[in-house]
């Protein structure tokens, strides 16, 4: 496989189409999305049931392939990988943390024995001592030799990011990590997340309904439609007299042709649909509803600004 070129991001999506075919009918689950990650960045994916985050999360493990677009994760680009490369992939580049703790430990063996096994697949030396060691990161060093009956969902999740992480991967994907855990039990995996996170420099992307993740990640991206449609970023600001204040801002993505996706409260609030009014304006654009006033006409080819 090619070797990553450094500073390209982590996760680099674009125009990613997924279609399923069903019987007679198309289901576009990603429509041209385009995501990047960058490097040791941790990121949420949001969006509402069916907006394509687990068809996205399928293609960057390597356990599906899109349509069309490109996919390149850590320098692979994903579509090119031949079924063996793949193999490799997903044992060394990227790991997974899975919604169903049954699907990320195996319950005959204890927390040590499942972290140390995933070493040995990965044919790392020394599988012993980085499997106490992941165990420490993810703070279950204590629960070591228990069974995962024995232990808390939470405590699970937190031993499935050791599994995932034994290997090293430069890419840590995670599908509702805490979709099954209570409030309490959530803000500890997220804190993991943190963690490792800001201690490995693993690039991280956590697929989520849950709210409470903003406050743990530096972006969220919001998907809707199978394209993402907005963006959180959060930062920390100093002010004068050295008091911290943590800030955030929404912005909407605009993709490189100039498409964007309108809120839907916007678009409900002011009945925009069908086709809209543009209007440049000194340092903004203005969008207006396009069925008032006889708008509707359409516009003739070379007519400038659709306001009139
Ligand atoms: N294997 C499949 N065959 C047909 N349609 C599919 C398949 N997988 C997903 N879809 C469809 O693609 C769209 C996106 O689904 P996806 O599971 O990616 O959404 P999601 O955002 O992960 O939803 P959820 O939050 O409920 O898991 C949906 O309309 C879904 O019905």
């Amino acid at each position: 496989m090619t070797p990553v070129p450094s500073g390209e991001p982590d996760i680099q999506c674009e125009g990613l189409v997924r279609i399923f075919a069903v019987a007679d009918i198309e289901v576009q689950a990603l429509q041209g999305l385009d995501l990047f990650v960058s490097r040791g960045e941790l990121v949420a994916l949001v969006g509402a049931s069916g907006s394509g985050k687990s068809t996205l999360l399928a293609i960057l493990s390597g356990l599906d392939m899109p349509t069309a677009g490109k996919a390149v994760v850590a320098g692979r680009d994903l579509p090119s990988l031949t079924s063996r490369d793949r193999v490799t992939y997903r044992r060394d580049v990227v790991g997974f943390v899975w919604q169903q703790t049954a699907r990320n430990l195996l319950p005959y063996l204890s927390a040590l024995e499942n972290v140390e096994l995933a070493a040995a697949i990965g044919r790392r030396p020394r599988a012993h001592e980085r499997a106490r060691r992941m165990l420490e990161l993810v703070g279950a060093a204590e629960l070591a030799e228990r069974h995962p009956a024995e232990l808390s969902g939470g405590q699970q999740q937190r031993v499935a990011i050791a599994v995932a992480l034994v290997n090293e991967p430069r890419v840590l994907l995670a599908d509702e990590p805490t979709g099954d855990l209570d409030e309490e039990a959530s803000v500890e995996v997220l804190r993991t997340f943190e963690r490792v996170n800001a201690e490995l420099g693993t690039t991280a992307l956590i697929v989520t309904h849950d709210p409470a993740v903003s406050e743990h990640v530096q972006r969220t991206v919001q998907i809707r439609d199978g394209r993402t449609s907005s963006e959180v970023l959060r930062w920390t600001h100093t002010d004068d007299e050295g008091r911290q204040h943590a800030m955030a801002e929404e912005f909407v993505v605009l993709d490189r042709v100039g498409r964007m996706q309108l809120p839907a409260g916007y678009m409900t609030s002011l009945d925009l649909r069908d086709r809209v009014r543009l209007q440049l304006q000194v340092d903004h654009v203005a969008v207006r509803p396009g069925h008032e006033g006889g708008a509707s006409r359409p516009s003739s080819v070379g007519e400038e600004g659709a306001d009139g």
